[in-house]
């Protein structure tokens, strides 16, 4: 779910910083920081937007893997269900994104697919709303590995509108 109580449909700066806090055990850290890393590039290519990761917790957008209560309002639920969620542009926890570490994340076709999940959160972090589009990445249910053009053209006009 967007979290569109956070002021701000999107940020004022073209260079947006992320840092990653708590992984999952799931997948190697490098492998991670890759997938992460490509979730952003999806976006960087369809927005012109820049994105630079940080070591601090000051960052723009703090990546973080977590379970059930974990410091906001909205508690995981273990295993299925809610995968993830991520806030809104702006200050504090604006753009924060959480994944449920009680998913199996993966970097291929079984389990949840970090790279894919990761790219819908960061749709929301960047000010998206969910689509009614099944093709559309911003579609609120998850859907099995897709192939390489994440992005819907409803997707990339939609990002295009906001920055
Ligand atoms: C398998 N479980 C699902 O498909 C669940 N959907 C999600 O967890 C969304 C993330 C997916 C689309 C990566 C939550 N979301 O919108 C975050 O921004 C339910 C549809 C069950 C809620
Ligand atoms: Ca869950
Ligand atoms: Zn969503
Ligand atoms: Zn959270």
């Amino acid at each position: 779910e967007e979290y569109s109580h956070i002021q701000g449909t999107s940020w004022n700066k073209n260079v947006i910083t992320y840092s990653i806090g708590r992984y999952t055990r799931d997948l190697g850290r490098s492998t991670v920081d890759s997938l992460i890393e490509s979730a952003f590039g999806v976006w960087a290519r369809a927005s012109g937007l820049t994105f630079t990761r940080t070591y601090t917790r000051n960052a723009d957008i703090m990546v973080e893997f977590v379970t059930y209560a974990h410091g906001d309002f909205y508690p995981f639920d273990g295993p299925r269900g809610t995968l993830a969620h991520a806030f809104g542009p702006g200050m504090g926890a604006g753009g924060d994104t959480h994944f449920d570490d009680d998913e199996h994340w993966t970097a291929g076709g079984t389990g949840f697919n970090l790279f894919v999940v990761a790219a819908h959160e960061f749709g929301h972090a960047l000010g998206l709303k969910h689509s009614r589009n099944p093709e559309s990445l911003m579609y609120p249910t998850y859907k099995t590995f897709r192939p390489t053009n994440l992005l819907s053209r409803e997707d990339v006009a939609n990002i295009k509108a906001l920055y």
